[in-house]
Parts: structure tokens; C-alpha cells; sequence
């Protein structure tokens, strides 16, 4: 501690990461080739997410090289291991999380990455699973007081999360994960992803990097993060993601909220004006108050942060080092 403090006192560079301008990690895409179409690229953007084919080229084609070091140096440590101790050569997925606030564009990139990393040469199985899947259903969340806390750490299965991420790791066959509807706005009863054997698993979600649950009863709790291989954070301004998050409402209005089924339903009716007031309360009182107390104190734990400009397009990316 003496000594870190003496290196502050100096001025001396300690930040645990490299930092990168856009055009400073575009050069890192080396030869890694442009392996997706605009059509793809059209299929794999989520709603309000402008992402392009240049920052494709920008941005994930030099993480999606970087990435593909990190497996191959992850599974020959993982030989070694087998080797040393004389076991069978067994698979063990790479598990990437990926974490971020409400309206950042997680899903897009998530999307984007998962069919990169699926095209490389080597074509491994990549699977992708959101974390919304282990909410606690709105019938459990309304019993508890947690509606307005949807997205809080309380508001998920915890050990059904870190269930599931135990048996990816061990390398089971057809592990079962819930499934969240935005539409109807719930965890859908008796829907399942079956997650078998991947080389790669992405897991998305708002507080995949959170460590805040302290042991209960001397017994510690794994973190979500302890199964993590790499992590992603996607940081932007929050009146950017404010911005984001109304304009997303907006166009939902005109798509899927004139689904009868959409829990949101109702705010297609109202005028535009009251449409943004409530985005807007739904924003401070749940999201913002979640980014800033749960999702923003995770991002120092990210193997790699891509940092957003207020056009969603990444401007700065930065690599862990330590
Ligand atoms: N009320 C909603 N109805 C339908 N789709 C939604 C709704 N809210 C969010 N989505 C979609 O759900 C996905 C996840 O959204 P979100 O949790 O905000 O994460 P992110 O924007 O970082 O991907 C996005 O693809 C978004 O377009
Ligand atoms: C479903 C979510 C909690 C995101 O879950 P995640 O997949 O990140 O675990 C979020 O998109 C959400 O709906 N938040 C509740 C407040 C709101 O309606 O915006």
C-alpha cells in the first residue's frame, strides 16, 4: 500500500488499463477478415441500435481477434492442467460476460460478437444467454415489494444463475435456462433454452460483474464473475442513455406496444408528451437509480471497457493490463 501510494504521490501512471482511440484499436484488426453482410448485420441490430458496418470493422473485428488469442491461450492453459494431473483431454467452454445499463446496446453486441466468434475458422459452438431469464417472476417481485426493482440484484434467482453457470463450466450436457418476454414484461412459465456444451458461452446482462452479496452464515457465495474467462463493459454518458432509453420507448410505442399482449400496451394510446414523462419516471426511478448504485461501481472489474459517444458509436476502448 506504502508503495502504491508513493507511485500516486509521483505521477506515476497506475490505471490498470491501456487506453485506445477508435482509430488506435481499428489497427488492431490486422488481418482478421470482415466475416459478416449488411444483411447480417441488419438482423443481428436491436431496435434504437444505429451500430454500422465500420464500426463492425472498427471495433469488433480487432476484439474479435483479440478474443480468439484468449481461447486458444485459455484452452492450453486448461491442457496443461489435464496434462499435468493425467487426465482425459476434456472441453471446457470460455465464458465471456458481458455487462452494461439499460439501453447501452448489450444485446447488439452480444449479436454481433457471437456470430463473429461463431465464423472463425475454427467454427465453435457460441452460445448466447441473457441474465433477464433468471428474474424472479412478476407474481414473486409483486409479493416481495420489488416491481419498481426489476433488474436490481435482488430482483433475480441468484443461485439459479450461478446453478447454471456451475454446470456450463463442469461441462454438462443440455443445461436448462429460463426465458424473460419483454413483451409480456415476465419470466414466461415452462419456456427453456437448452445450453449444450459450448466452446464459448456470451452471458449478457445488467449486474454480471456485481460482487455485493457478502457471505451469509461464514459460507461465501460465488460471484457471477468467478466463472468468467472475460468481461466486457459498455459505458456510456447518462444523458446519453437516458436519451437512448426515451427514444427507444418512443419507437416501441409504434412496434411492440401495439402487440395486445405487451405489458406496455397501454403507453401506445397515451399522447407523446405523457409517453416521455413516463419513460422518463420509469428511467430515474428504476434504471438510473440501478446504473449508478449497482451496474456503474462494476465497470473498474471489466477485463476490457468499450466507452460510447453520445451517436452510440464506440469512441474509446480500454484493455486490462493488470
Ligand atoms: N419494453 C420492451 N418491449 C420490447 N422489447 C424491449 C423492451 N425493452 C427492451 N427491449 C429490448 O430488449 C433488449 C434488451 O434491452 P436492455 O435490457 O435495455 O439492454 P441493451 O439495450 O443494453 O441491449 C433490447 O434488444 C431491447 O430492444
Ligand atoms: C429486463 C431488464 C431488467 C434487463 O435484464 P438483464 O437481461 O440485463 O438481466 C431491463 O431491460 C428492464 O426491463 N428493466 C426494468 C425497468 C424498465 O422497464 O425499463
Amino acid at each position: 500500500m506504502d508503495q502504491l501510494n508513493a507511485m500516486m504521490a509521483g505521477g506515476m501512471d497506475i490505471s490498470p488499463y491501456l487506453t485506445y482511440s477508435k482509430a488506435q484499436w481499428a489497427d488492431l484488426r490486422q488481418g482478421m477478415p470482415m466475416t459478416l453482410t449488411l444483411a447480417d448485420l441488419e438482423r443481428l441490430r436491436s431496435l434504437n441500435d444505429p451500430v454500422s458496418m465500420t464500426e463492425v470493422e472498427m471495433i469488433y473485428l480487432p476484439l474479435s481477434r483479440l478474443l480468439s488469442f484468449y481461447v486458444e491461450a485459455t484452452q492450453g492453459l486448461h491442457q496443461a492442467t489435464q496434462k499435468f494431473l493425467g487426465m482425459r483431454a476434456q472441453k471446457m467452454p470460455f465464458i465471456i460476460g458481458l455487462a452494461g445499463s439499460v439501453a447501452v446496446g448489450k444485446s447488439t453486441t452480444a449479436r454481433i460478437l457471437k456470430t463473429l466468434m461463431a465464423r472463425w475458422p475454427s467454427s465453435p459452438k457460441v452460445d448466447l444467454v441473457t441474465t433477464d431469464g433468471f428474474l424472479l417472476p412478476n407474481a414473486v417481485l409483486q409479493a416481495e415489494g420489488l416491481m419498481e426493482r426489476k433488474g436490481f440484484p435482488e430482483s433475480y434467482d441468484l443461485p439459479a444463475l450461478l446453478a447454471f453457470l456451475s454446470a456450463i463450466k463442469a461441462g454438462q450436457p443440455a443445461v436448462r435456462a429460463p426465458v424473460y418476454s419483454h413483451l409480456v414484461y415476465d419470466v414466461v412459465p415452462g419456456e427453456e433454452v437448452v445450453i449444450d456444451q459450448p466452446d464459448i458461452l456470451i452471458l449478457e446482462g445488467l449486474n454480471v460483474l456485481q460482487t455485493s452479496r457478502l457471505p451469509k452464515d461464514g459460507k461465501a457465495i460465488p460471484f457471477v464473475s468467478d466463472f468468467f474467462d472475460f468481461s466486457i463493459y459498455i459505458d456510456a454518458g447518462e444523458a446519453d442513455l437516458r436519451a437512448w432509453y426515451i427514444q427507444r420507448f418512443k419507437r416501441l410505442r409504434e412496434t411492440a406496444f401495439r402487440d395486445p399482449r405487451s405489458f406496455f400496451a397501454r403507453y401506445a394510446q397515451v399522447s407523446e408528451p405523457e409517453a416521455v414523462k413516463i419513460a422518463t419516471g420509469l428511467w430515474e426511478r428504476i434504471n438510473l437509480v440501478n446504473l449508478s448504485e449497482n451496474i456503474l461501481p462494476t465497470r473498474p472489474r471489466a477485463d476490457l471497457i468499450l466507452r460510447k459517444d453520445s451517436g452510440h458509436q464506440v469512441d474509446q476502448v480500454m484493455l486490462r493490463k493488470l
